[in-house]
């Protein structure tokens, strides 16, 4: 029987953040010593910590919430895809592989290899793919990185066009030990009313 496997990185106070972003903290606010009953936790972070979601208010202040977000989109069947040493994901990389009647595509790139830092730079997703993309079917779009942009991009191209054509934005995924195939994706994000992005715990299940 097919297990679930973790796909998301761990929520520790080491994990690297965007440059200048505020860090994440975990720390007990209650204690057991002091309440005499439970531990009581209080967790700092920005919403773009580790494996999440971008919602289109992130980079657009009329855009959706992640509470507007379809719980539909990130739950159900995907496919991965391994695109080795890629300078930037464009739809030449994408023609070499059968994506028809993928709803869901997670693509392995290799590039972050250090998850102890935040990387330097990082492959991008070129916004033309999106209309490409777009025009298969695909709607969620998750990768190995932690941008779809590149890393000094203020603009977000890639966001905005993949947005643009409906396609929603997973990111920060761990995808080392994951065979290119078909599996269930489940990758939910939280209740945020106001959220303009969202973490989320990423797990998959192969397909036989
Ligand atoms: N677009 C990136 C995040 C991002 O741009 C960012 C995240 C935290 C703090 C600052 C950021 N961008 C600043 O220009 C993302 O989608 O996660
Ligand atoms: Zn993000
Ligand atoms: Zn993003």
């Amino acid at each position: 029987m097919n297990r679930w496997i973790d796909i998301s990185q761990r929520l520790d106070n080491k994990i690297p953040v965007w440059p200048g972003d505020s860090p994440f903290s975990y720390k007990i606010s209650w204690s057991m010593e002091d309440s005499g009953s439970v531990n009581v936790g209080q967790i700092t972070m920005s919403t773009h910590t580790g494996t999440h979601i971008d919602a289109p208010f992130h980079f657009d202040s009329d855009g959706k919430r992640v509470i507007d977000l379809d719980v539909n989109l990130y739950i159900g069947p995907a496919r991965v895809i391994h695109l080795h040493d890629t300078k930037s994901i464009c739809v030449n990389e994408l023609k070499e592989h059968n994506l028809s009647g993928v709803i869901r595509l997670l693509i392995y790139t290799g590039a972050w290899k250090n998850r102890s830092e935040f990387p330097k730079s990082i492959p991008h997703f070129e916004p033309e793919a999106a209309s490409y993309l777009a025009e298969i079917g695909v709607r969620l779009i998750g990768l190995d990185l932690p941008s779809v942009d590149p890393l000094d991009s203020k603009e977000l191209p890639a966001h905005h066009e993949l947005t643009r054509h409906g396609l929603h934005i997973l990111e920060g995924l761990v995808l080392d030990d994951i065979d290119e195939g078909d599996y269930e994706l489940a990758a939910l994000p939280l209740p945020l009313v106001e959220g303009d992005g969202s973490p989320v715990r990423a797990v998959l299940k192969k397909i036989d």
